[in-house]
């Protein structure tokens, strides 16, 4: 029987092996963290992350071919296959490429640990979102200890999205391998393959060498990110002219080149992965001495910034140009609907941006507990080309932050309300009800497009809707980014 062995039992790890062993029941597949309350609740029942689908896909494998362990050793050396997908986060302390290369410490620490504890030949597969050649420098510190052991390293990025990973894993677009041009490489590329063909088509199964598989995970993300920030950047030209975003980005996604997919104009694109990897991708440029492919690319995290302040700028300068001791509902704190993931959540920036003008804030978010939302508007943000406003804010501060567990409690008496993310049940609440109970002038602002702003306007709400038409009301109170 072929052992698998998966090294992080986060959003790429957990979803991944859980669907390697709901679809191939002839192989084991262990999935090991450091992390002991991480890996309780994986062999609990509520699980450590929310994504749609998962509960069902753990419970029919858990105990079969699929287990959750924190002796990573012992399932390191027994494996066969090794995936490694830790963390590596953009490196935020000081040092060569802080603010933007990718740190590597986790990697670093986990290549040396499975040279060490290692008894047998392994593939060890990279599942971490890495820059470029970092396989080069693992294998390095896989050979370089390795007691005549052979490790053949291959590059299998991942693709799936939170919120959707199941569906994405169960159908990807594609499955990417990069290998070594070697007889060696090339049968464990076939080896890594014949996992995925128990479910994926073959022609969605593409082998590169592996500098272009790792590069292909940081273009995909920079393309994709790109996409978002040139809508979002037409958004704020869309307020400008009187045009309609929705109508742009609609007539601009049925050019077949182009495509409907990721043109929503928002509050800005969240989570780790898009900035981190871009920043990435930055670094990289420029220590090839790609100065202007850098700032190319950094334009893309530019606007998303741009976009952010934009937002709570709107809110400031709408409601008279201060938000000093109002009620700002906050409904919605995670990066995107259906996780409870608020990693680099515009959420976030937006909260402290209004947090800076003395506003008091009520926040409900379906997924998010108090705890982490406390810690996320406590956290010092790195800075790699952020405004004061962002940077930590005093406990003082987070006393004018309470968290609710619903929506209406979270709006009574509020001033303003701002939609920051798209969960399904914000679409359905009650808004003749939450305007009754809200001060006057009552104001929405929806960070993604979600509510009906005629029939909000009619309930009576000042509705401010990104890249809309504005509302007679903030035409006189222009934003300031
Ligand atoms: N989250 C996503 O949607 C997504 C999608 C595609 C790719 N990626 C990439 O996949 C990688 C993992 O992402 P994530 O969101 O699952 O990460 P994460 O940061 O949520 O979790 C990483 C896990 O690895 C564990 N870990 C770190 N070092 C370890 C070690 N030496 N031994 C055992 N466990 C260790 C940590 O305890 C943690 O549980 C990243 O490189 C990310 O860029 C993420
Ligand atoms: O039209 C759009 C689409 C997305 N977003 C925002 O963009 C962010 C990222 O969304 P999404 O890409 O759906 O989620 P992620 O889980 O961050 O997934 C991205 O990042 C992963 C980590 O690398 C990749 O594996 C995925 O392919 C890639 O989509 C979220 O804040 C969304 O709200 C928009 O504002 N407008």
């Amino acid at each position: 029987m072929v052992k698998i062995c998966c090294i992080g039992a986060s959003y790429v790890g957990g979803p991944t092996m859980a669907v390697i062993a709901l679809k191939c029941p002839s192989i084991e597949v262990a999935v090991v963290d450091i992390s002991v309350p991480r890996i309780n609740a994986w062999n609990s029942y509520q699980l450590p992350i929310y994504e749609p689908g998962l509960d069902a896909v753990v419970k029919q494998c858990r105990g079969k071919n699929l287990f959750f362990s924190t002796d990573v050793e012992k399932h390191v050396r027994e494996a066969d296959i090794v995936f490694v997908s830790v963390n590596t986060p953009t490196k935020t302390t000081r040092g060569l490429g802080a603010g933007k290369a990718a740190d590597l410490t986790y990697w670093e620490s986990a290549a040396r640990m499975i040279a060490d504890v290692s008894k047998s030949d392994k593939i060890v597969v990279e599942k971490s979102t890495v820059p470029v050649k970092t396989t080069e420098a693992i294998e390095k510190i896989l050979t370089h200890n390795s007691k005549g052991i052979k490790f053949q390293i291959l590059s299998n990025p991942e693709f799936l999205a939170e919120g959707t990973a199941i569906q994405d894993l169960f159908n990807p677009d594609r499955v990417l391998i990069g290998g070594r041009e070697t007889p060696e490489g090339n049968k464990a590329v076939q080896a890594l393959k014949d996992v995925y063909a128990h479910w994926v088509p073959e022609d969605r199964i593409l082998t590169t060498n592996l500098w272009s598989a790792e590069l292909s995970k940081l273009a995909v993300n920079a393309f994709l990110a790109q996409r978002i920030s040139s809508v979002n950047a037409m958004s704020a030209l869309c307020e400008a002219t009187g045009a309609d975003v929705t109508q742009v980005s609609y007539a601009v996604s049925k050019d077949t080149r182009i495509g409907p997919k990721f043109l929503n104009a928002s509050v800005g694109f969240g989570r780790s992965c898009f900035q981190k990897d871009i920043l990435n991708l930055v670094y990289i440029c420029e220590c090839n001495g790609l100065l202007e492919v850098a700032e190319y690319w950094k334009q893309v995290i530019k606007i998303n910034e741009y976009q952010k302040n934009r937002f709570a700028n709107r809110v400031v300068s709408s409601m008279f140009n201060t938000v000093s001791n109002k009620k700002i509902a906050i409904l919605g704190f995670a990066f995107k609907k259906d996780t409870g993931d608020t990693r680099e959540t515009p959420a976030i920036d937006v909260c402290k941006g209004l947090l800076g003008d003395k506003a008091r804030l009520s926040i409900f978010d379906p997924q998010v507990t108090v705890d982490q939302i406390q810690r996320d508007l406590t956290m010092k943000k790195f800075d790699w080309d952020h405004p004061l406003h962002l940077q930590p804010i005093s406990p003082t501060t987070v006393k004018q932050v309470t968290c609710v567990w619903d929506a209406y409690e979270a709006t009574k008496d509020a001033h303003g309300i701002c939609i920051l993310t798209e969960w399904d049940e914000f679409k359905n609440l009650d808004f003749k009800r939450i305007y009754d109970n809200m001060q006057k002038p009552a104001f929405v602002f929806d960070g993604r497009n979600i509510v009906n702003v005629d029939q909000l306007r009619e309930i009576g709400f000042i509705v401010y809707s990104i890249g809309k038409p504005l509302d007679a009301w903030l035409k006189d109170m222009p934003a300031v980014a």
